[in-house]
């Protein structure tokens, strides 16, 4: 049976179209499916942990943006051998971009009816608090939390959406935060080591390249098992941050001084000394930070619809 998962609200009512599309293909109405569309935040979780038990479960296909995929992700718990196909439709899309899953929807949805092969992706998880979570794409703490955090509640995000520009979002998001955004002191331990940055920007751990709608925030990630890619942004003025950010599309911004970018297995974020709340974001979503722990997970989910090829660990 094929499953469904779809965010009505997704990229301004995009998810809704693409399933639209689907539904008027001769496929569509040859398989066995059943559909779920979310109601409210936090539904596409509840969902995804019902249905895992369901029998003969062959695929569930995702419609949504990064935010309901996380949700779902989260849902399965333990169920996560089961193949997912993500077909975005959100404004970021940063997962697709990150797995050279295919442009076109009908593409993806042909694809996954017609060929049952499906990729590795080594999700991430966090741990704080004794609970713990997983994210498909990055946790991150600082400037690009606020810049999502400002993005996710802009009104212009519907708008820019609607005119298919829904991208433009983070980069209007990134220059309003730039002006109120206050540097910190972190203290981070990287597979047992100790590192203290001074006035940080933003300390980030990705399973792929991208964040903020295309950002190749991270050039040199590999979806690969072992290890994240950490990206420490420190001791830069607030003058070279724009020129920073504009770097960031073709990976320039790794020359400048004060950007590290590392490899761990294990990344702790232990304090951060600032006098008010400090958000982070997970999968674009966003809250206010506590000490966390991120690791990866040992075992793959499945993809569906990918073009490409991992590269091993000791790459
Ligand atoms: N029917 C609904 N009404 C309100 N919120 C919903 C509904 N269904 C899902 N949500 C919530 O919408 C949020 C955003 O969803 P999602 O990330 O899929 O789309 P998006 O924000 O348009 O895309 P992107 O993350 O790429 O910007 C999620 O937190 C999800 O829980």
């Amino acid at each position: 049976m094929y499953i469904f998962i779809i965010n009505p609200i997704a990229g301004n009512g995009k998810a809704k179209r693409i399933f639209s599309q689907i539904k008027e293909t001769k496929q569509y109405h040859k398989i066995n499916k059943k559909v779920f569309v979310t109601k409210y935040n936090g539904h596409a979780e509840e969902i995804a942990k019902k249905i895992v038990d369901f029998p003969s479960i062959k695929v569930l296909i995702v419609i949504s943006g990064d935010g309901t995929l996380h949700e779902v992700i989260n849902g399965m718990k333990e169920k996560r051998h089961l193949p997912i196909a993500f077909i975005p439709g959100g404004s970021g899309n940063d997962f697709a971009r990150g797995n050279q899953i295919m442009k076109n929807p009908l593409h993806i949805f042909q694809s996954i009816i017609e060929d049952e092969n499906a990729s590795p992706y080594w999700i991430g998880t966090f741990h704080f608090n004794g609970t713990k979570r997983h994210f498909v794409n990055s946790i991150g703490i600082g400037f690009d939390a606020e810049v999502a955090k400002c993005a996710n509640e802009s009104v212009m995000k519907k708008w820019l959406n609607t005119i298919g520009l829904g991208r433009l979002i983070y980069l209007f998001a990134l220059i309003k935060t730039l002006f109120r955004f206050k540097l910190f002191d972190v203290e981070l331990g990287l597979d047992g080591k100790r590192y203290h940055y001074k006035k940080c920007l933003m300390v980030l751990a990705g399973n792929h390249q991208y964040i903020g709608g295309g950002l190749k925030i991270l050039p040199d990630a590999t979806i690969q098992e072992k290890y994240f890619s950490v990206l420490i942004i420190h001791g830069v003025s607030k003058r070279k941050i724009l020129a920073l950010f504009a770097t960031v599309l073709w990976g320039g911004h790794t020359k400048f001084p004060g950007v590290s970018i590392l490899k761990a297995e294990e990344l702790n974020i232990k304090q951060i000394k600032l006098n008010r709340p400090i958000y982070y974001q997970v999968d674009g979503e966003t809250a206010i930070f506590k000490a966390c722990t991120i690791t990866k997970e040992d075992k793959p989910i499945q993809i569906m619809g990918t073009k490409y090829q991992v590269k091993s660990a000791n790459d």
